[in-house]
Parts: structure tokens; sequence; C-alpha cells
């Protein structure tokens, strides 16, 4: 196999592939963060894809403040939608398979089944709409590609809402929390094995997939779990989403279904709350 290129490596999700690939000894990863990789930088790009050639190029690279996307939605669109044409290009010309990552926040969140690949994507904040824009112009550019979409990712590596939970449970005597919002975290470590095993099995099976951890929860009860598991000691208490206002509007109810990639992709999805204390021990 050639070499697999992972744009966007010094992300939360970057570096979790770099731990599983470590963990796993799969060859042939170069790790590009923006400083190396700037996916808006289409001459470097074409650049590294005639020095690589590669078989896979990983997509880990996007604008993920999704707050702050509400007052910025050129810089998201271009990050979100064009860096992903910048690759998707490439990738056709050179027959790479593109790996995308995309989100829950593609659904607007109004209902109360788990949401499969065929449901209809009707974003509700800036970040959603570019993340859905860059899945639909990959197909433009190439037919070999997978778009995985996940939710609520947390790791030990960067920043994200079980790290914010232990610091704040540190600082703070009581935590408010949104307990309207239900879906599934997701354990980047996971997420990170699930495309190595894509490539590992060579599967040929390309198109739009829904990958989170099994199970689901609210923001509030992920916080409680994450405080039992770490026994911290705060007061945590239940809101709703109008009582913790934010810029960005955030789907109420985004649990997806698996079935299509534990079925296509032939991968063991683990529940939320064992990834989660497998997390933890980590971050001890
Ligand atoms: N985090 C989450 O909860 C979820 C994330 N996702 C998706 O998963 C993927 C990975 O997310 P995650 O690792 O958590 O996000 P991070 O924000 O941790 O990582 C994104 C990385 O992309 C880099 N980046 C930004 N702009 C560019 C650019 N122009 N060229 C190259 N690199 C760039 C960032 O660099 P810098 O930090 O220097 O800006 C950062 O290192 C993303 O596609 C995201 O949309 C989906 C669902 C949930
Ligand atoms: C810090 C905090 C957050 N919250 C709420 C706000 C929000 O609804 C929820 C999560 O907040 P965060 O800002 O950590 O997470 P947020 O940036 O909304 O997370 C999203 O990120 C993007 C990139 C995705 O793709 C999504 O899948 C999702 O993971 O928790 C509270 O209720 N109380 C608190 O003290």
């Amino acid at each position: 196999m050639g070499s697999i290129l992972v744009f966007g490596a010094s992300g939360q999700l970057g570096q979790c592939l770099a731990r599983v690939a470590q963990d796993r000894n799969t060859p042939n990863l170069v790790f590009l963060p923006e400083a190396q990789a700037n996916i808006l930088n289409t001459e470097a790009l074409a650049a590294l894809f005639a020095q690589h050639q590669p078989s896979y190029c990983i997509n880990c690279a996007a604008y993920t403040a999704v707050d702050k996307a509400e007052d910025e939605l050129e810089m998201a669109r271009k990050i979100n939608r064009d860096g992903v044409v910048n690759l998707s290009k490439l990738c056709g010309e050179h027959g790479t398979v593109l790996i995308q990552i995309s989100t829950d926040f593609v659904f607007a969140g109004t209902g109360n089944q788990p949401l499969v690949e065929t449901d209809a994507a009707e974003p509700i904040s800036v970040y959603g709409l570019t993340k859905l824009e860059g899945e639909q112009v990959i197909a433009d550019h190439t037919d070999r590609y997978f778009i995985l979409r996940t939710s609520w990712l947390y790791s030990e590596f960067a920043n994200n809402f079980v790290k914010t939970m232990l610091k704040l449970g540190r600082e703070r005597e009581e935590l408010r929390v949104i307990w309207d919002q239900v879906g599934t975290p997701t354990y980047a470590i996971d997420l990170a094995g699930c495309i190595l095993t894509i490539i590992e099995t060579q599967n040929q099976q390309f198109g739009l997939y829904h990958y989170s951890n099994e199970g689901l929860t609210s923001w509030y009860d992920f916080a409680v779990a994450i405080f039992e598991l770490s026994q911290t000691t705060v007061r945590t208490v239940p809101i709703r989403t109008a009582e913790y206002p934010t810029k960005a509007t955030r789907p109420l109810y985004s649990v997806m279904d698996k079935t299509k990639a534990k079925t296509q992709l032939g991968v063991a999805i683990p529940h939320w709350r064992a990834s989660l204390q497998e997390c933890m021990s980590r971050l001890d």
C-alpha cells in the first residue's frame, strides 16, 4: 500500500490516529499539521500529492468552533467546504481514497428516532451548514470516498467536553448542564480505529456512514458520568437549552444509527460509557 496522508494532524482526531497507528503498527502514515499542509494552499497540496502518490487521504482538518462560526461564515466555509474541494480534486486525479469526517450537526435535530444516512440533513448552524457543504462537494471530483459522520468527540487530546467538565468540576462548586440535548458521545480513539480498519481491510464500499459510540445520553448525563468516574464532587444541575444561551443553535436530538457502519465496514462499536471509562483511565 502507498502512503496515507493525514491532514489536520495536530487536532484531536489527528492525534488519536497517531496513537492508534502506533499501537497497531500501521505503516505509511504521513502526519501533516496545518503549518506543514494548509488545505487551502492548493499549490502545496498538489506538491504533496505528487511527492507521496498517496493511497489514502484522511481529512481531520476542519473549522470546529461552533459558536464562533456564527460570526465567521466565510472562514468556516473556506475550511469546511473549499478545503474539501481541494483535497477531493487531488484524490480524483491521483486515484486516492478520501476519508472525510463530518458531523451530527448537519441534522436539525427535531426528531426522536435514530438518524440513518438517508435522512434529510437540514443544518441549523453555520458550522453544520459548512460541514454539509463539504460532504456535498466530494462526489463532483471522486467516487472513491468515505464520509464518516460522527458526534460529540472527546479524548485525552486537545479540547473537548470531557476535559472542560473535569477542569470546571475542579474549579467550581456547581455546574449547570443542558439535559434536553440528546446525542451520543464518541471516543475519538474509537473513531480512529474505525478509520484504520477501513484502510487495513481495503474496504471498497464507498459512501456515507454514521459512526458514534453505542447508546445515547444528554450532555447533563454525560457530565454526571464524567464526575462519577473521576470521583469529582461538584453539584451538577440539569438545565434546558433556553437556560444556556449560545450563539449557535444545536440539534436537540442527533442520535445516529450505525447499522450501515457495523455491517459494511465490519467494525465493532463500544458503548459510550465503556469508552468514557477507557479515556478516563488514560487521563489519570
Ligand atoms: N470535535 C467534535 O466534537 C467533533 C468533530 N467532528 C469532526 O471531526 C473532525 C476532527 O475534529 P477534531 O479533531 O475534534 O477537531 P480539532 O479542532 O481538534 O482539529 C481540527 C484541526 O484542523 C486544523 N485546521 C484548521 N484549518 C486548517 C487548514 N486550513 N488546513 C489544515 N489544517 C487546518 C486545526 O488547526 P488549528 O488548531 O491550528 O486551527 C486543528 O488542528 C472534523 O472534521 C470535525 O468537524 C465531528 C463531530 C464532533
Ligand atoms: C461548558 C458547558 C457546556 N454546556 C453545553 C453547551 C452545549 O450544548 C454542550 C456541548 O458544549 P461544547 O461547546 O463542549 O460542545 P460543542 O462545540 O457544541 O460540540 C460539538 O462540536 C462540534 C465540532 C460537533 O461536530 C458536534 O458533534 C459537537 O461535539 O454542552 C452546558 O450545558 N454547560 C456547560 O457548563
